[in-house]
């Protein structure tokens, strides 16, 4: 278990969805998960503090991923391969993830990582704009998962729900976003970002295709199924 010691939270608003504490408790009951590699990557992004998923996120998208069979997945944002790790656990060796990240190291990091728990051969991943790279590769998903700039998270969920499969997933990370989107006047990290944020999960609670809900652990993420024909 690599942190046993509840974590120390950037809070000054007061508006984290769930208490720190209890987030800590989940995290304490994960232990059956722990692998050196993932501690690894998480040890990494506790040292440069680079915004993974995290693992109580990334547990819950293993399980979503295994739930519906899940066999092709689409990340907008990848980061160094955190969530990947996860996807890619679920869909099998016969499956494949398309990761894309606009900064070329995260590649090659990821592929370090991935590479060491067997994962690498199951993914394809892209190094540019996500939302480019997407328009460019044919077919349909089992799952799009959005971690990208939050700016192009309307964008993003239009174009991507075309292309999930009924009864596909599609979802995305920071849909609380520390709780800014409950309130208003919130100092935001970009401008606009808030507003993005709300209007994203407007359209998904509102698509008559879709059926959604949003987990509130760490900072929130929507799960929107694609209704069946
Ligand atoms: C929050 S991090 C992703 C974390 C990753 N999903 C995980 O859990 O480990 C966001 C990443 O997406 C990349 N990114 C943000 N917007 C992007 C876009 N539109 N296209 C490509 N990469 C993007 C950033 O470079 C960053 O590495």
């Amino acid at each position: 278990m690599p942190i046993l010691q509840p974590p120390v939270v950037d809070n000054p608003d007061g508006l984290i969805p769930v208490n720190p504490m209890i987030e800590h408790y989940m995290y304490t009951l994960t232990e059956q998960f722990d692998h050196p590699i993932l501690d690894e990557m998480e040890a990494f992004a506790r040292v440069r503090n680079f915004p993974i998923v995290g693992r109580l996120v990334g547990i819950s998208l293993e399980i979503l991923a295994k739930m519906i069979g899940a066999h092709r997945v689409f990340e907008f944002g990848s980061g160094y391969g955190y969530s990947a790790y996860w996807f890619g656990k679920a869909v099998g060796p016969d499956g494949q993830i398309v990761c894309t990240d606009s900064n070329p190291v995260n590649q090659e990091r990821a592929e370090q990582y991935l590479a060491a728990v067997g994962i690498w051969e199951r993914v394809k991943f892209c190094t540019g704009y996500a939302q480019d790279i997407f328009a460019q590769t044919d077919g349909m998903f089992d799952i799009c998962y959005n971690d990208a700039d939050k700016g192009g998270y309307p964008d993003i969920w239009r174009m991507a729900k075309e292309r999930i499969r009924p009864g596909g997933l599609y979802i995305a990370d920071n849909v609380l976003w520390r709780g800014r989107v409950a309130v208003d006047g919130s100092a935001d990290i970009k401008p606009g970002w808030t507003e993005a944020i709300r209007e994203h999960n407007q359209l998904i609670c509102k698509d008559p295709e879709f059926d959604a809900f949003i987990n509130p652990t760490r900072d929130g993420v929507i799960v929107a199924r694609r209704k069946m024909a």
